[in-house]
């Protein structure tokens, strides 16, 4: 059985105008997950929640095996990479080798090679100001931070916010590098599709603070498609809903149905005992499959 590097059970967050949870999601340790949801769906809440940064008002987690919020958390911190949304503006007025300076007392796995060949490849000079750097540049720069102490878990909240095409390039081989050895674990917030299908194992899908699905990357490629299906009469929508994998049945142009279906191959397989024909087939895009998952409003 798989190891998990990150377990949330009944994981719930009450704000005034935001609800969060009930979240119940296994991260598989060894390989990366992306979080993908619309902005203000609690991708960001739920790293905070993760680190101890906020407090829950029910339900378990833990990391690496260990349980969040209880007892000396300092061992097992140390084992994460957490790169926030935001960069740390208190921080403006230290140049990029002071702040390494700094945080490397608390790695003892700090790689001084290793840092000064990521700031290599990304072509940032550390020895400029925090605040001083163009968005990008910091953003490179806390990449190499997070992950130059060579951490077992990295939590990336929207990690290519402000990069370039070159840059974006070079973190996406980076983070492959950084997973070579097998055992690393990556979970990440993302509004990137390319990104995404690239990096990720497995997606989550989250909306309004609920997780609408965890899916194996693959598998949902190979799994949701739009069929378009010739159809000879009004009845044959009412057959269509009626079939395995069937999410979806809509008129698309005269006598053809645009059918969305979770499990194509099921429903291809019905299709074809029931005597329809299939006119064409696409794979669909994460954006798509997320808002049809937000349609079909599996909210709590
Ligand atoms: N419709 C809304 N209008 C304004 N704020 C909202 C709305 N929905 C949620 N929020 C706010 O979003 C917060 C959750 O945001 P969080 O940063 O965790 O989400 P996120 O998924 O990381 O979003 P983003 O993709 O924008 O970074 C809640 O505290 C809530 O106040």
């Amino acid at each position: 059985m798989e190891k998990v590097a990150i377990s949330l059970a009944g994981v719930e967050q009450h704000r005034a105008h935001f609800r969060l949870g009930p979240i119940d999601l296994d991260i598989p340790e060894g390989y990366v997950t992306a979080i993908i949801g619309p902005n203000g769906s609690g991708k960001s809440s739920t790293f905070r929640l993760l680190l101890d940064l906020s407090k829950p008002d029910a339900g378990q987690m833990s990391i690496l095996g260990h349980p969040v919020g209880q007892g000396d958390d300092r061992s097992w911190k140390r084992q994460i990479g957490y790169l926030q949304e935001e960069s740390d503006y208190l921080d403006n007025s230290i140049r990029g080798s002071e702040k390494a300076t700094f945080i490397r007392k608390w790695y003892a796995e700090w790689d001084v090679n290793l840092y000064q060949d990521l700031l290599r490849r990304f072509e940032v000079d550390d020895s400029i100001k925090l605040g001083k750097m163009s968005k990008g540049m910091r953003r490179k720069f806390e990449l190499a931070l997070v992950i130059a102490h060579k951490p077992k878990l990295l939590l990336l909240d929207e990690p290519s916010s402000g990069l370039d095409p070159i840059a974006w390039r070079s973190m996406i081989d980076i983070l492959h590098r950084y997973m070579e050895p097998g055992d690393r674990t990556i979970l990440m917030a993302s509004h990137i599709i390319d990104e995404v299908r690239r990096l990720a194992d497995y997606i989550v899908f989250m909306a309004r603070g609920q997780i609408l699905g965890k899916y194996e990357k693959d598998e949902l490629f190979e799994r949701w498609h739009v069929l378009y299906v010739p159809a000879a009469n009004d009845s044959d929508r009412g057959k269509l809903l009626t079939m395995p994998g069937v999410i979806e049945v809509e008129l698309a142009g005269v006598g053809m149905y645009r059918i969305v279906s979770e499990d194509a191959p099921q429903t291809e397989e019905a299709l074809q005992a029931a005597q329809f024909t299939i006119g064409s087939r696409q794979a669909m895009q994460l954006d798509e499959i997320l808002q049809v998952l937000m349609q079909r409003g599996v909210y709590a």
